[in-house]
């Protein structure tokens, strides 16, 4: 069954949860550590998103790749955030694994597709096939394995090679907060990650997957954040291609998540104006 844009359109307009209705720009984890320093949308993205163009051009579509060393927490991240489970048994990652979360961004539906890579060597090249056209990239290494996060900037390096064209706002991760005890062995890592971050030109995060700390709004601030590109290289006119529904080769509409509907318009992100 073919389905029209527009019928497509409401039917995800209708289908975004209630903590994934994002109304203001949510801020970062650490507001000096970060380059994407706006407090809000870009005026350019209000102004279309008011004037009703978002609705004729599509549903906005952004590309999220999860990349790391093996072991350090990927897939653990993307189940607490998707399917808020976590499992502390270890399962690697063959290849690559994909969800997608729908959103709704200042009224307009907004799809993140998060691709979580396999960490070992042996499936890189099978994960590496998966990194072009993305718009956004999560360097995730592990808050108790210093090595993880020495291995960033090669895996970050990788990630661009295969974008050359394109910018994609990049985010550094690190897991497993819970692991580390005392607030010294902490701050330790932190200020070494901060000054990673900087040379990446990243934003910094620190989460739990196990507990769930910060790990929503990391997500809520990457498709804020992407959202906010997306719209702006469309109205550049460079985006025309990612305005479509663009799904990945063998990929169904029909595997998207449909989340129980919800009230639109209710807000779980408040925000602090
Ligand atoms: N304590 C704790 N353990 C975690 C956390 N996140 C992940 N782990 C554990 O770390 C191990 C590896 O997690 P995965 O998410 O499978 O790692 P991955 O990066 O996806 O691994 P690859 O797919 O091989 O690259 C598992 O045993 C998890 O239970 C966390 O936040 N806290």
């Amino acid at each position: 069954m073919l389905l029209s844009r527009s019928s497509v359109y409401t039917m995800l307009q209708n289908s975004a949860a209630k903590d994934r209705i994002i109304n203001c720009l949510p801020p970062p984890f650490i507001r000096q550590a970060t380059p994407y320093t706006g407090d809000d949308f870009d005026e350019k993205v209000k102004n279309a998103v008011n004037s009703g163009r978002m609705i004729e051009t599509g549903i906005k579509l952004s590309k999220l790749i999860v990349l790391g060393d093996v072991a350090t927490g990927k897939t653990c991240l993307v189940n607490r955030f998707c399917h808020r489970v976590f499992d502390s048994n270890y399962k690697a990652t063959i290849g690559v694994d994909f969800e997608v979360e729908r959103f709704d961004v200042l009224g307009v539906p907004f799809n993140l597709q998060i691709w979580d890579t396999a960490g070992q060597e042996r499936f890189k090249c099978i994960a590496a096939s998966y990194y072009r056209g993305t718009h956004a990239i999560m360097i995730v290494f592990d808050v108790t394995n210093i090595v993880s996060l020495a291995h960033c900037a090669q895996w970050l390096e990788e990630a661009r090679d295969a974008n050359p064209d394109t910018n994609p706002i990049i985010f550094l991760v690190a897991t497993k907060r819970d692991l580390l005890h005392t607030s010294s062995s902490y701050s330790q890592i932190e200020s070494e990650a901060r000054r990673v971050a900087t040379n990446l030109g990243a934003e910094y995060w620190a989460v739990s997957s196990k507990t769930g700390d910060c790990v929503e709004e990391l997500f809520i601030r990457v498709a804020a954040l992407s959202f906010n590109r997306a719209v702006h290289r469309e109205l550049q006119g460079a985006g025309k291609r990612h305005s479509r529904i663009s799904l990945p080769k063998g990929i169904k509409l029909g595997i998207w998540k449909t989340w129980t509907t919800v009230e639109k318009n209710t807000c779980s992100h408040q925000c602090k104006k």
